[in-house]
């Protein structure tokens, strides 16, 4: 039976001068991907929440003939499951839930997901996102071992390492967690004091948290759900620190899920938000790990203790990189689900007069509602296209990197800092106007956008807190300065320090012109990048040393790398609306939203841009 749509909803739908699937498709990769994308929850939901029965089954069967290429394994072996194991008395909302329930509910639906995602052999990334995000919103007790934990093992391992390590993962034989953060240290990485010390007569690491500030603290699923963590650890070997290095170190027993000798661990307890996700902290008392633990494909430990470095020392890092994309991508697509939840509500909510006496209007006929809700509309597509354009930028970085070449690191360093930081803060102010564009209705859990952003406004603290990636992207930005003012050759990414100039031909009275709009932001950042380099020059001109002048010049650094992002944004929006092959009319609408958002920005920066003209 068809849900009836209210009517306002459909009258809003039906007067949209675009065909809403062309987006669709193109937000998703495409007519495969997204009835993938909507098949798979739909076909298990009713399978979850209805006994199927036989029919159920045999219409399921033919209606998948019609795709019996791709789909002929996961009929088979549903059918083999017929719904009995995974019959469930339906998903109760963990929102009335102490956070022991809640995260027992979601534990529950994760390890069902896990069954279903091994059985229907989802090998696609994505595909198993979408699945997982279907049945456990929110905080997923495995997000770490699904991301950070697998991504240590396939770029840190040896080839060795990742075939005995990730089938176990893979098959959730183990459940993994990654643990870098202690109560000292989080984003200083030089200060962390969990060591890892060689005993060459044994050949095995001694792993030690030797005081308090030491404890691990922080990992997700190190509080109940993990039993083993790759742990980033001082290595100490023939008495010399050799920086931090990764190790498979176990946690917890395989059968009984008791912390092994030598391990303290437990749950940091209640936080803002991300409540099923059970966030914890580890103590290590003298534990020992064989040296085969260590994870050798960049530095090694030979038998008799000889480190053998990498050749880049920050190749480490790379888990950290990785999963710095995957909070770029998926902060834009937060945003976009806390819009639309706001834009139809907006539409049915009715609300005051415009025209005294002419009835309650939608609230969406406020032009100050369309503001709250189009230019974060503009905002959540700027983000996912700006993503998609980062994301390339890596994926042919790292094909060198994986050859040996890493040129392209800094610049990926200072990328994936600069846009998570960017994009996470963003996403927050956005989804919590979104929040406030609902009225009271919007500060019920029910709405469904408070836990958006209770829980996702922690990307903007982890993976990197947000003003340290700034500063982060910004060493690699003043270094590409100081090339330019010495007329050097600049990466391809930053040669706009060199070549930017103000000719706008744009008059305000004219339709803004988008290529005006790009190089107004290319100069802004250009402008940005070169005061907060000439604020770093000044102050070693006062002679402060090079470190407290950069502490001097830190503000406009964050700016700096703040700008840059929103250039890097702003164009990868516009030329990808203009490249993307759309009708007229929705090439036509996706532009105007592009100006939306570049005009938006304009307005929230005026200080910026006015300042250059
Ligand atoms: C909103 C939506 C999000 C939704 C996501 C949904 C996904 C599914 C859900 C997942 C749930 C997720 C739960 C949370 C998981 C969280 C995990 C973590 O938080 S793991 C811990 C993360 N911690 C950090 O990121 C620490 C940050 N700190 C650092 O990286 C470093 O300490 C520092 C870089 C800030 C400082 O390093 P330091 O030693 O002080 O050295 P320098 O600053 O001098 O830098 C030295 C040199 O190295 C270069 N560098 C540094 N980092 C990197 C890197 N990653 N890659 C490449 N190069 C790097 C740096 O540029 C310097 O080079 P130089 O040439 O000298 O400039
Ligand atoms: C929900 C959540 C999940 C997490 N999951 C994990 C996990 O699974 N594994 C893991 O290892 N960690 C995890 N973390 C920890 C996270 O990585 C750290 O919290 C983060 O790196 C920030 O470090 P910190 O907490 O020590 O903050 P600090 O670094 O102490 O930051 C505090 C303040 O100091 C400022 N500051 C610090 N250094 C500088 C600097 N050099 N210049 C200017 N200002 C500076 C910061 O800008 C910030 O304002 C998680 C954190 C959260 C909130």
């Amino acid at each position: 039976m068809g849900k009836s749509v209210n009517p306002d909803l459909a009258k809003a739908r039906s007067q949209a001068t675009f065909d809403p699937a062309n987006l669709t498709n193109y937000l998703y990769g495409g007519p495969e991907k997204l009835r993938r994308k909507r098949y798979l929850p739909a076909f298990v939901f009713k399978e979850l929440c209805t006994e199927m029965s036989l029919t159920d089954l045999c219409l399921i069967f033919l209606g998948l003939l019609t795709h019996v290429s791709d789909y002929l394994g996961l009929t088979l072996s549903i059918e083999n499951m017929a719904a009995k194991e995974y019959k469930e008395e339906g998903f109760k909302s963990t929102d009335d839930m102490s956070r022991e329930e809640a995260y027992e509910e979601s534990m529950r639906r994760a390890v069902y997901t896990n069954k279903r995602v091994l059985q229907l052999n989802l090998q696609d990334q994505e595909e198993q996102y979408y699945f997982r995000e279907i049945f456990v919103p929110g905080a997923n007790p495995f997000a770490l071992h699904y991301v950070m934990f697998k991504d240590a093992i396939n770029t840190q391992g040896t080839e060795d390492q990742i075939q005995k390590w990730l089938p176990l993962a893979e098959t959730y034989a183990v459940t993994g967690t990654y643990a870098q953060t202690e109560l000292g240290h989080g984003t200083f990485l030089r200060g962390l004091e969990t060591t890892a010390e060689y005993d060459v007569q044994r050949e095995e690491f001694i792993l030690n948290t030797p005081t308090i500030t030491s404890s691990k603290f922080w990992p997700g699923a190190l509080g109940k759900t993990a039993n083993v963590a790759i742990l980033n650890a001082k290595l100490i070997t023939k008495g010399r620190n050799c920086g931090m290095q990764s190790f498979w170190v176990p946690l917890r027993h395989l059968e009984t899920h008791q912390p092994l000798p030598g391990i303290t661990v437990g749950d940091i307890g209640p936080k803002f938000g991300y409540h099923t996700s059970d966030n914890g902290f580890l103590q290590l008392n003298r534990v020992r790990i064989p040296r085969e633990n260590m994870l050798m494909r960049y530095s090694k430990v030979l038998q008799d203790g000889t480190f053998v470095p990498p050749e880049n020392d920050r190749l480490v890092y790379v888990p950290m990189t990785q999963f710095r994309f995957v909070v770029i991508g998926r902060s834009g697509w937060t945003l976009a689900k806390a819009v639309t939840v706001a834009t139809r509500y907006s539409a049915v909510r009715r609300q005051s007069e415009i025209t005294p006496g002419g009835g309650e209007v939608q609230i969406l006929d406020f032009q100050t509602q369309q503001h709250k809700l189009f230019t974060q509309i503009a905002s959540a597509y700027a983000m996912i296209i700006a993503a998609k354009a980062a994301k390339d930028l890596y994926d042919s970085a790292f094909s060198k990197m994986e050859k040996g070449n890493l040129e392209d690191l800094p610049m990926l360093h200072a990328l994936t800092s600069s846009m998570k930081a960017f994009n996470t803060w963003e996403m927050a102010t956005g989804v919590e106007q979104c929040r406030m564009a609902c009225g009271g209705h919007g500060y019920l859990l029910a709405s469904g956008i408070p836990q958006m952003y209770t829980d996702m406004v922690s990307a903007c603290t982890y993976e990197g807190e947000n003003t340290v990636m700034c500063l982060q992207a910004a060493r690699f930005l003043n270094k590409c300065q100081e090339a330019a003012n010495k007329g050097e050759r600049l990466p391809q990414l930053t040669r706009f320090l060199q070549t930017s100039r103000l000719n706008i031909s744009s008059s305000l009275d004219q339709d803004v012109d988008l290529n005006d709009i790009i190089a107004a932001y290319e100069f802004r950042a250009a402008t940005v990048i070169s005061e907060a380099n000439a604020r770093l020059n000044a102050g070693l001109a006062m002679g402060k040393s090079q470190s407290e002048a950069w502490n001097y010049a830190s503000q406009l650094l964050v700016k700096a790398a703040l700008a840059f992002s929103h250039w890097f944004t702003v164009r990868a929006l516009i030329e990808n609306m203009r490249g993307a092959g759309f009708d007229n009319s929705t090439e036509t609408l996706l532009l105007q939203l592009a100006k939306l958002y570049a005009l938006d920005g304009m307005l929230r920066y005026s200080g910026d841009f006015r300042k250059v003209g």
